[in-house]
């Protein structure tokens, strides 16, 4: 019935990694962290680093995408242990779903309770600028409709269980920590809430595209984290995602604007420093007494 079931991505695989990474480092990281596009400098803030190259770890899939540097990276935010991704892997790269997010399952079984993703989207919302930062409340699955869900083959119950549910896919209390935060440090005006919706790429969207995630109540597009966060929820971890809105999706055919990789990674180069004070201070109140890990 399934016949590429669990290849190179099954509960060992990944107990295999996991055990690898603990015999090489002494940090027990509580909260893991995905970096999006051009947003890798999350990475740098952690202290006392201990970094492999993804390539130097067993059963990781490479990192192919410029702005994705491909090392993990352990070690303390504000004294918090964590661990970061600086580079994530994307569907378009041409990796089966189930390979892209084989290392959020390593971060549960390294002991992670939160995951933190971030990513560089379009905007779709009309009211959104180039520069403003979206906490994720809601998804929409394209590939998931497709039959594209990393949850296909057999379940494993040791990660989670056949159905899970995803309507409270992304956490409610680090949405309001995130409002919080964000009014305390002064980013009341490029802070914003919406809808994510990924879509496969590598091509970015038509006109029409875009007009009908528009339509079908998206704010913000992108190529990645809906895989990690179904994976992430389907193992019991709380998910917190933001998106860095780094360019306006093209919606109007007399347009001159056009979508392309250089932009989105300057973006994000000039709100790295707001978005990395976002996340460090969140770290430092996020407290590890809930249920759900
Ligand atoms: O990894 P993320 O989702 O931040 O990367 C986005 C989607 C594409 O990989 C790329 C397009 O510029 O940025
Ligand atoms: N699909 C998609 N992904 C993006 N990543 C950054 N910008 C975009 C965009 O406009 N569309």
């Amino acid at each position: 019935m399934f016949p590429e079931a669990n290849k190179g991505w099954s509960y060992e695989d990944c107990k295999a990694t996991a055990d690898w990474l603990m015999a090489q480092t002494d940090v027990r990281p509580t909260i893991g962290i995905v970096c999006g596009s051009g947003m890798g400098g999350l990475a740098d803030m952690l202290k006392d680093q201990i970094a492999f190259n993804y390539k130097d770890i067993p059963n990781f899939p490479q990192s192919t995408v410029h702005g994705h540097a491909g090392r993990l990276v352990f070690g303390t935010l504000k004294g918090r242990p964590c661990v970061c991704m600086q580079g994530r892997f994307h569907l378009y790269e041409g990796y089966p779903i189930q390979k892209i997010t084989l290392p959020i399952r390593i971060f549960k079984l390294i002991g992670v309770e939160t995951v933190i993703l971030t990513n560089a989207a379009g905007g779709i919302n009309q009211d959104f600028k180039v520069g403003d930062i979206m906490i994720i409340r809601d998804h929409l699955n394209m590939p998931g409709f497709a039959g594209n869900n990393p949850l296909v083959g057999p379940n494993d119950e040791r990660f989670g269980v056949r159905f899970p549910c995803m309507s409270d896919a992304y956490d409610r209390e680090l949405q309001q920590m995130a409002m919080d935060v964000g009014q305390e440090l002064g980013y009341g005006d490029f802070l914003k809430e919406g809808v994510y919706c990924v879509l496969g790429g590598p091509s970015f969207e038509t006109v029409v595209e875009a007009r009908m995630l528009h339509k079908l109540g998206v704010d913000a597009v992108g190529m990645s984290t809906v895989p990690e966060v179904i994976v992430a929820r389907h193992c019991g971890m709380r998910v917190f995602a933001l998106s860095l809105i780094t360019n306006q999706a093209v919606m109007d055919y007399d347009s001159e604007e056009k979508a392309n990789h250089d932009e989105v990674l300057e973006t994000g180069k000039q709100r790295a420093e707001q978005l990395e004070r976002l996340v460090s201070t969140m770290v430092t109140k996020i407290e590890h007494n809930n249920n759900y890990a």
